[in-house]
């Protein structure tokens, strides 16, 4: 469409620290509002970008800032990073039904808006699913394009503005709107001084340790009739503290800066968030190019009591855990085929090391059909994956709905950011979402025909080690 305005604006050519950076901004928007007197109505996107110098730490600015929502995604190698507050433009479906549904809606919104910007923000794990009320800020799927936006890369560093066009308020007043966002950030960022999470009040699980093993064992009784292969159970724990507090907190406390993981927030509501430390890539897309993995099968450094590298050669003997990525493998395999011309999977299993588990994990990489270079059918074909569902698929679902005793809301849903062209989303595991004073922490089990239930609930434990070491190492 011709009218339709996709337009980017350097404030400045010279990285700027955020300070002047904030002034030149807001120079150019009133530039850009004043300039041609815009009473008028228009279609798009306008982005006011200015180069930041690298001293710029994107969570420490998120921290500071008071505007809703604020969203924080860095990807697993740690060299993309964008934190943003305020809502440009958004996506939202809040309708039960098939998750299909809600990928298309995403997919016609992301190829109807003509620029191409990130939208970042998730979606739950299973939309038929009924939903806690807790889970009702985040909607069935969210995704936002932030008004103000800080961007680390391994390339560059900058802040943008996004001014989105509507196509039905004068650009002037959508102007007035921006500068008053910009206003209202916090331009002085200050390193949180000793802001500590509250105390820890109580803990209770959601399966209880003997529910958990009745419910694994009618699991392994439908793999012992051979109606299913591989079935993942879930726990809520639930955290009770003393006070509310900003669920940020756990992002800036984390402590393993090395770890390969993600580091995914989603703040719709003042401290109502959700979050994920996970280690698990659904997919990238570049195009037609795709990058994916399996990656199931765990083992413990600390329960081995053994090296990393006793526990990788441990991981990848263990013929269970050689079943549980199996599935995974094979599943990414049969979705693939019909909507990919190449299909490069790896052969060999290898190791992924995190700080305290050790993962099997395949890397695959395919190119796409031209008719299935979009992201509704690849979030359709791959999510979820029997890394977080099933097999087979709709079987393993019911079975969630029926035996887990909570709803998953966005754990284990897609998480991420897309655009017009490219987009990455990661599973939404090892997650919590956080209501003010509460926090419910989520992870799960893979179980295979021979699980043993009481072990599968201590991988569970380990699982959420990491985030309860957040929690610890405040205390
Ligand atoms: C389901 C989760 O993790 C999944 C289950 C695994 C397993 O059972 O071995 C390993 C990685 C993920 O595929 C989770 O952490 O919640
Ligand atoms: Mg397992």
């Amino acid at each position: 469409m011709s009218n339709m305005t996709d337009i980017i604006i350097n404030a400045a050519e010279e990285p700027q620290p955020l300070l002047p950076a904030v002034d030149m901004i807001r120079k150019s928007i009133s530039g850009y509002a004043t300039g041609s007197d815009r009473h008028d109505i228009a279609t798009g996107l306008v982005t006011f970008t200015v180069p930041l110098l690298p001293s710029i730490d994107a969570l420490q600015w998120l921290n500071s800032q008071s505007i809703y929502p604020r969203t924080y995604w860095m990807n697993r190698e740690g060299d993309d990073i964008a934190a943003g507050i305020g809502q440009a433009d958004s996506i939202v479906y809040d309708h039960q039904g098939p998750n299909r549904r809600s990928f298309e809606l995403l997919q016609q919104h992301i190829t109807a808006r003509q620029h191409n910007a990130r939208y970042f923000g998730g979606c739950c794990f299973d939309n038929v699913q009924q939903r806690d009320p807790g889970w009702k800020p985040f909607k069935s799927l969210y995704f936002i394009l932030p008004e103000i936006q800080i961007t680390v890369t391994d390339r560059e560093n900058t802040l943008s503005c996004h001014l989105f066009l509507d196509g039905r308020t004068p650009v002037n007043q959508l102007c007035a709107r921006l500068m008053a966002t910009l206003e209202a950030m916090q331009p002085v960022v200050t390193p949180s001084p000793d802001c500590n999470l509250p105390d820890v009040t109580s803990t209770s699980f959601k399966p209880d340790m003997k529910q958990w093993i009745e419910i694994c064992n009618k699991a392994l009784e439908k793999f012992q009739k051979g109606f299913m292969g591989k079935m993942i159970l879930a726990r809520q724990t639930t955290l009770k503290f003393s006070v509310p507090f900003s669920p940020l907190l756990f992002l800036i406390k984390y402590p393993f800066p090395d770890s390969s993981t993600y580091r995914y927030y989603f703040e719709p509501e003042k401290n109502k968030a959700f979050f994920s430390f996970t280690p698990e890539r659904l997919y990238r897309r570049d195009h037609d190019r795709l990058l994916t993995e399996a990656l199931a099968g765990t083992c413990s450094k600390q329960a081995l009591e053994e090296d990393s590298i006793d526990a990788c050669r441990h991981l990848l003997n263990s013929e269970k855990d050689i079943r549980e990525h199996r599935f995974v493998k094979d599943t990414i395999l049969k979705e693939l085929s019909p909507i990919c011309s190449t299909i490069d999977m790896e052969e060999e299993v290898r190791a992924l090391q995190l700080n305290s588990l050790v993962h099997l994990y395949t890397r695959c990489k395919a190119t796409l059909n031209p008719e299935s270079s979009n992201d509704a059918t690849v979030l359709s074909s791959l999510h979820p994956t029997p890394a977080v569902g099933g097999v087979p698929r709709d079987e393993a679902l019911q079975q969630i709905i029926d035996l887990e005793p909570f709803s998953r809301g966005w754990y284990a849903g897609p998480i991420g950011w897309i655009s017009r062209q490219s987009s990455e989303f990661a599973v939404g595991i090892r997650s919590a979402r956080s209501d003010g004073q509460t926090v419910f922490l989520y992870s799960g089990a893979g179980l295979v025909k021979g699980s043993n239930p009481a072990s599968e609930w201590q991988e569970v434990d380990h699982k959420i080690g990491d985030m309860l070491a957040i929690i610890r190492q405040t205390l």
